[in-house]
């Protein structure tokens, strides 16, 4: 059963959201890939936020771009953790996205990340659960580790 929902709002998101899907595999975090738009399937939309949490899901994650309403729509519907990424658009370059899902109202948050930042949100994801998962904690202090060698032992002359 997954434990994280990535949904995104159209397949062309795909390029950007998979970021978050290969940091999952990494930590060896069960997922499912879904395309879910609130524009365009606002029925299924309301269907999958709101049967989430019983099908096993513990984080959402939902990439959008442009008037991207998928990441505080699925929040409205449902108590879970939702981790919004801000796809680049072609013609603001995801500034849309970004403010689309950045600037929720109280009662209704969405953990914003960078425009294209999935990969945050996929380390986000797994920080979340590592609350609950111990091992996750372990692997996510081991990755801060590697970082933070691989920038100590940086030498750039
Ligand atoms: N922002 C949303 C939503 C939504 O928020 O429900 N559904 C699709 N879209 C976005 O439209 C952009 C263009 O989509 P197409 O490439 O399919 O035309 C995508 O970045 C998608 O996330």
């Amino acid at each position: 059963m997954p434990l994280v929902g990535v949904i995104m709002g159209s397949k062309s998101d795909w390029e950007v959201m998979k970021e978050a899907v290969d940091i999952l595999k990494n930590f060896g975090v069960s997922y499912e890939v879904k395309v879910v738009s609130a524009h365009r399937t606002p029925e299924f939309m309301m269907k999958y936020a709101k049967e989430a949490h019983e099908r096993g899901i513990e984080v959402i994650i939902a990439g959008a771009g442009g008037a991207a309403h998928l990441p505080g729509m699925v929040a409205s519907l449902t108590h879970l953790p939702v981790i919004g990424v801000p796809v680049p658009s072609r013609n603001l370059n995801g500034l849309d996205s970004l403010l689309s899902i950045v600037q929720m109202p109280y009662g209704v948050p969405v953990a914003t990340v960078a425009i294209g930042g999935a990969k945050n949100a996929g380390l986000l994801a797994v920080r979340i659960l590592s609350v609950k998962y111990p091992e996750l904690g372990e692997k996510m202090r081991k990755f801060m580790e590697e970082m933070r060698n691989d920038v100590l032992s940086t030498e750039l002359v």
